[in-house]
């Protein structure tokens, strides 16, 4: 389904809007809620629906099926992989005004939060609790729970802290087919059959949209320092990773190309971390807890940089430091941005990364001789970035046709090391066809199977992740 079967009135919307939300239908709104990241697709709803409360979405939901209306949610539209695009006359449900914390519970260390809830309001509630939110991502300004959530995002955290759904005690959902179902209800334990909240982590909308998320919260890090090192190999981050993982407890493990800082550098005043010029570099960050930390890490800094790892390195002093080192890796994707980058979002296991970033940076060398290649990404999750940057002087529509003749080799290769063809991005529209390179058949029969059981008329964000048939 792409569009309304019947004339769409919304006005007769409007009035079963009786919480206080609201229909948009002027030009500007329709592109700007119609769009993610991507920019690959032009956006073309048909209208804006903003709702305030579960049963409001429940009555949009009831009405699109009496309608057989497509329906697209919307959070913060930081998406990248074309999830949250309503391209084909779709009705677009965006929480913008769903954007309350509703309770929070000290003893439980949980806290309530409707879907629209930005990640940083979030995170900086949680700091007034004296408490910590741990998944982080550039876009956590932006980004909303409830995208997160439906993209199980991931982060710059993950190596310590996993992904959203490992903090999700319970989510308030309204089906495919309008029920409001309320799953887990902020136990720690329930083995109770089927934990149907993980299928609405990470299902992208398409089986129902989430409204209100029950959030974990754990404790705040304390004397969080940072390390960027200067490395002479891509494979050489892997032997870093292990030399630091085996003594340290580490809350990030970032990598990034040279390319990558010099990007970063001419969008944003970011200086560089030392004067040696690498052509990659790790970003570590651990917990300084202890003076005996800080000597442990300076000791395997010195055992990297004999073992020939590493060829110059930096540790911030103070808070602010490590926040400027910081900038360094969070910058990169908006630096990048303007030359309308084709991206890919692979994962192998991490004892897998060295040889599969080999192979795969020898395809695109050979492949892309005349395109600049830019490399970063969580490496201490096995989590690759690799972004193909568009010459200034190609047609947007030429630059991803060529780049997608090489899907094939480069998503050969990660069927051949078992990887994902979407780490955490999602697969949207963007990777749909290539979801085979990394789900079974038998695998993607059985998630239809529960698409129409969810939601049996196709309504819920159709087109993303799989094909309704
Ligand atoms: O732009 C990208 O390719 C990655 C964006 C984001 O996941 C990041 O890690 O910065
Ligand atoms: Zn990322």
């Amino acid at each position: 389904m792409s569009s309304t079967g019947t004339a769409f009135d919304p006005q007769t919307l409007e009035s079963l809007l009786t919480d206080g939300g609201k229909v948009l239908t002027a030009p500007d709104d329709l592109a700007s809620y119609g769009c993610d990241w991507t920019r690959i697709y032009e956006p073309a709803p048909i209208a804006v629906v903003l709702p305030k409360s579960t049963e409001e979405v429940q009555a949009i939901v009831r009405f699109a099926n009496e309608q057989h209306m497509a329906l697209v949610p919307s959070g913060g539209r930081t998406g990248l992989s074309a999830g949250a695009v309503a391209a084909n006359g779709e009705l677009v449900v965006a929480f913008d005004r769903m954007n309350q914390i509703l309770d929070f519970n000290a003893s439980d260390r949980i806290v309530q939060c409707q879907a629209g809830v930005v990640t940083e309001q979030l995170q900086n509630f949680a700091e007034e609790q004296d408490l910590y939110y741990p998944v982080d991502f550039a876009s956590a300004g932006s980004s909303q729970l409830g995208g997160n959530l439906s993209t199980n995002a991931g982060g710059i955290k993950v190596i310590r802290y996993g992904m959203s759904r490992d903090w999700v005690a319970g989510l308030k959902v309204v089906t495919g087919s309008g029920e409001i179902l309320e799953l887990n209800r902020g136990l720690e334990k329930n083995n109770t059959g089927y934990d149907l909240r993980q299928l609405f982590i990470g299902g992208e909308g398409t089986l129902g949209f989430i409204t209100e998320a029950t959030m974990k919260l754990t404790r705040q890090p304390t004397g969080l320092t940072v390390m960027v090192l200067g490395l002479n190999d891509l494979t050489n981050t892997m032997d870093v990773l292990q030399a630091f993982r085996n003594k340290l407890d580490l809350t990030a493990y970032e990598f990034f190309s040279h390319e990558a800082i010099q990007h970063v550098q001419q969008h944003a005043e970011v200086q560089s971390p030392f004067e040696t010029e690498a052509p990659y570099y790790a970003l570590l960050e651990f917990e300084a807890i202890s003076d005996g930390v800080l000597e442990e890490a300076m000791g395997i800094f010195e055992q990297c940089v004999e073992s020939g790892w590493v060829l110059d390195g930096v540790i911030s002093q103070s808070e602010a430091q490590a926040e400027k080192l910081w900038q360094l890796r969070e910058r990169i994707s908006e630096s990048i941005a303007p030359r309308t980058p084709y991206k890919n979002d692979l994962s192998v296991r991490v004892s897998r990364v060295p040889e599969f970033l080999q192979e795969i940076d020898s395809v695109v060398q050979k492949e892309y001789p005349d395109f600049e290649i830019v490399w970063f990404g969580h490496i201490g999750d096995g989590n690759l970035h690799l972004n193909i940057l568009k010459p200034e002087d190609m047609e947007k529509a030429e630059f991803f046709r060529r780049c997608e003749t090489v899907n094939d080799l480069v998503f050969g290769i990660v069927e051949r090391y078992e990887g994902s063809v979407s780490a955490e991005h999602g697969v949207g529209m963007v990777k749909k066809k290539y979801l085979g390179y990394t789900k079974s058949e038998a695998e993607i029969a059985v998630m239809k199977g529960i698409k129409r059981v969810f939601d049996p008329n196709g309504i819920m964000n159709p087109g993303k992740l799989i094909d309704s048939e």
